[in-house]
C-alpha cells in the first residue's frame, strides 16, 4: 500500500443503525472534521494517559476549525472501562454543556474505544462519536463494531451497549509508537479471524512471523484489513448478536475468565490467545477440530510470541467466571469451537471432563 491510498471498508447498518466506513491508511485525521459534520458545536477527546499529546494536539486542530472542544484524559489500559472513569467522563460532558448533536471522538487502544464509546452510548441516551484505534487491537476489532463497555468486578464487559461509531479512522502511523508487547497482544484478534474466516491471515503470518510482530513487516496493512472485512461482514448482518456474531468471541470464554482472575492487569490479547489454545483442544476433544488445525493454534499463536498457558490450579476459579459469560444461558456453558479452519460453530454444555481434558493442555 502506498503511502497515500486509504482503504475503505463498510459496515452496514443493521437494527436501525446508520451505516459507516472504517478507513485504513496513514494521514487521516484530516477527515475528523468532515465526519464529526456541522451540526455539532462541541467535541470531547476522550484519550488515555499515555496519548496526552496525541489528544491534545487533536483538541487544538478541531478548536482551530472552530469547535469547542475539550480533551478528557483517561487512564491507560483496563484501569479506564470502569464506572468510577465513564462518571468522570459525564461529568466533564456536564461541565462543557454537550447536547445531543455534539460529539465525542475516542482516540487510543480498546479499552479507550470501548469506554469512550459507552460514554457516548449513555450520555444523553445517545450521542455520536467517532473511533480514532491507535493500537493494532483496536484497528481490527475494538472500534469496529459498536459492542462498547466497561468492566465489573463480577467480570469482563458485563455492562455496555451497542452503540456503533458514526467512523473509523485507523492511521497505521499511530502503531510506530506502540511497545512490542501491546503490538503483539493485538495479533491474537488478527490470528482469530484467521482460524474463524479467512486462512490467508494465518498463511501472511506464517509466512514470516518475525515481521509479523512490527508495524513495518511487508503484511502490516494486509492483515489488517483482512482483519477488518472479517469483523465488518459479521457485524454487518448481526450487529447485537442474536447469532452469527458470536464466532467473534473464540478465544474469549477462557480469555476473559482469565483478564478477570488477574484483575484486569493482563492484556486482552495475550488471555485471548490462551483461551483459542483451550478451544482449540475443546474442539479436538470434542471430535469436531482436526489435528492439523488444533496443532496449527499452538505453532502461529507460539510463533509471534503469544502465550498458550495459564495456571493449572486456577481451574476451578476460571470454571466459576465461565459462568457470567454473556454466551451461557442459564447454567449452560456455551463455547465457540471450529468444525475445521474457517469453520466456527457452538459447543453448548460440554462435559465437564471433557473442559477439563482440555485445560490439561493449557494449565501449567
Ligand atoms: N468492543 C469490541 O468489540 C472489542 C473487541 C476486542 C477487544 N476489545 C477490548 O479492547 C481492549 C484491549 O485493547 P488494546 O489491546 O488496544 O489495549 P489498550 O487499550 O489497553 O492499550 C494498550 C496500552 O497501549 C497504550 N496505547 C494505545 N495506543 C498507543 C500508541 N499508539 N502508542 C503507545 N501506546 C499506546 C494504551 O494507553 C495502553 O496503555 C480490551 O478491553 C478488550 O476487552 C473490545
Ligand atoms: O465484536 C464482538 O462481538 C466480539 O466478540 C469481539 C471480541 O474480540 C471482543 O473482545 C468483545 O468485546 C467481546 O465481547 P463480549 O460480548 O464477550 O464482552
Ligand atoms: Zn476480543
Amino acid at each position: 500500500m502506498s503511502e497515500a491510498a486509504v482503504t475503505r471498508i463498510r459496515i452496514a447498518g443493521t437494527a436501525g443503525t446508520e451505516p459507516y466506513e472504517v478507513l485504513v491508511g496513514r494521514q487521516l485525521l484530516g477527515d475528523l472534521a468532515g465526519l464529526i459534520g456541522p451540526k455539532a458545536k462541541r467535541v470531547a477527546v476522550i484519550h488515555p494517559e499515555a496519548l496526552a499529546e496525541t489528544g491534545e494536539a487533536l483538541r487544538a486542530d478541531l478548536a482551530e476549525q472552530g469547535f469547542e472542544a475539550v480533551a478528557i484524559q483517561v487512564p491507560n489500559a483496563e484501569e479506564a472501562k470502569t464506572a468510577e472513569v465513564a462518571a468522570y467522563c459525564w461529568k466533564a460532558l456536564g461541565q462543557s454543556g454537550f447536547t445531543r448533536t455534539d460529539v465525542i471522538v475516542g482516540v487510543g487502544g480498546g479499552a479507550t474505544t470501548d469506554l469512550a464509546g459507552f460514554v457516548a452510548a449513555t450520555w444523553l441516551r445517545g450521542v455520536r462519536w467517532i473511533a480514532v484505534p491507535t493500537t493494532v487491537l483496536a484497528m481490527v476489532d475494538a472500534a469496529v463494531g459498536g459492542k462498547t463497555g466497561i468492566n465489573t468486578a463480577e467480570g469482563k464487559n458485563l455492562v455496555g451497549a451497542f452503540h456503533p461509531p458514526a467512523g473509523v479512522l485507523c492511521d497505521l502511523a499511530a502503531l510506530d509508537s506502540l511497545p512490542v508487547h501491546d503490538y503483539v497482544s493485538g495479533l491474537a484478534e488478527v490470528i482469530k479471524a484467521g482460524f474463524i474466516a479467512d486462512s490467508a491471515i494465518l498463511d501472511l503470518i506464517e509466512s514470516d512471523p518475525g515481521a509479523a510482530r512490527t508495524p513495518a513487516g511487508p503484511h502490516t496493512a494486509e492483515l489488517i484489513e483482512r482483519s477488518i472485512r472479517v469483523k465488518a461482514e459479521v457485524v454487518s448482518s448481526d450487529l447485537k448478536e442474536s447469532g452469527l456474531r458470536e464466532i467473534l468471541n473464540y478465544g474469549h470464554t477462557l480469555g476473559h475468565a482469565i483478564e478477570k482472575n488477574e484483575r484486569y492487569q493482563w492484556r486482552h490479547g495475550a488471555a485471548v490467545a490462551v483461551g483459542m489454545h483451550f478451544a482449540a483442544e475443546l474442539g479436538r476433544l470434542a471430535g469436531r477440530l482436526d489435528d492439523a488445525t488444533a496443532d496449527r493454534h499452538r505453532t502461529v499463536l507460539e510463533a509471534v510470541g503469544l502465550p498458550l498457558h495459564y495456571r493449572h490450579d486456577q481451574w476451578p476459579k476460571l470454571l466459576e467466571n465461565m459462568r457470567v459469560d454473556k454466551k451461557s444461558r442459564g447454567d449452560l456453558l456455551r463455547f465457540i469451537v471450529l468444525d475445521g479452519l474457517a469453520k466456527p460453530t457452538v459447543l453448548e454444555g460440554p462435559d465437564p471432563a471433557v473442559l477439563l481434558a482440555a485445560y490439561g493442555e493449557v494449565g501449567q
